[in-house]
């Protein structure tokens, strides 16, 4: 039987872009159904009851839920072509040691530096993004990848973010190329591969989203 996938999902999501990405580069084809955030679909309110999030991925009618674990999911399920995760397991607990990373503090502070409500808000929010950029820029050192020399996990996690640059100088005031030139040179260098390329949304498409976005929280 053919493998039947369907990537519930919102077009400016970077955890959506990890397993559009993840398929991608797998050369795995896909349903892609984007969902109204206003109005879940019945479909992604029954594939992931817990948390009611995209993205959500149906595999021959399996739910999975969280975009790292679809990740690795998919990362496990279609092993063949090169993998994403190293072979050894403390090579395998640092890669998701780096991702775990980029969920807990790189998401949350290129949020607030897009919609801060007050300026002080926004400094904070802009200092920190840019220490954690910093701490993954130090990790990244003089490798090619976070996978060394070819794109892993900790890219895949880590590069969608990469969409909302533009979004985060503009809102935040801030150069991200002048402050990590490291991570700048990384990510076009990531966007070099076709799939990723095929994957991310342009700079200025994520910058308007946020000025809708924004508008609609009343944040001016
Ligand atoms: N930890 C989740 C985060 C997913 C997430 O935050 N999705 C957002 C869109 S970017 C969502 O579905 N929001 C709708 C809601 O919370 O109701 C993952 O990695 O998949």
């Amino acid at each position: 039987m053919a493998d039947e996938i369907t990537l519930l999902d919102f077009w400016p999501s970077p955890f959506g872009m990890r397993v559009r990405l993840a398929l991608t580069l797998k050369g795995i084809d896909y349903i892609y159904k984007e969902e109204n955030l206003q109005q879940k679909s019945d479909l992604l309110l029954k594939s992931n009851p817990i948390h009611k999030k995209i993205p959500t991925m149906i595999h021959n009618g399996n739910p999975i839920s969280e975009s790292l674990i679809m990740v690795q999911y998919i990362d496990e399920t279609w092993p063949k072509s090169s993998s994403l995760l190293p072979s050894d397991p403390y090579g395998r607990s640092q890669s998701r040691f780096w991702a775990d990373y980029v969920d807990k503090k790189v998401y949350d502070c290129g949020r607030r530096t897009c919609f801060a409500k007050s300026p002080e808000e926004g400094d904070a929010a802009v200092k920190e993004l840019l220490e954690c950029l910093k701490v993954v820029e130090c990790e990244l050192g003089e490798k090619l990848y976070f996978g060394g020399e070819n794109l892993g996990y900790v890219d895949v996690a880590l590069v969608p973010f990469y969409s909302w640059f533009y979004a985060y100088e503009s809102f935040g005031g801030l150069s991200i190329r002048d402050e990590c030139p490291k991570i700048v040179a990384w990510a076009k260098r990531c966007l070099e591969n076709e799939s990723v390329a095929k994957s991310l949304p342009d700079q200025q498409k994520i910058y308007e989203f946020v000025v809708t976005m924004r508008k609609k929280f009343g944040v001016e």
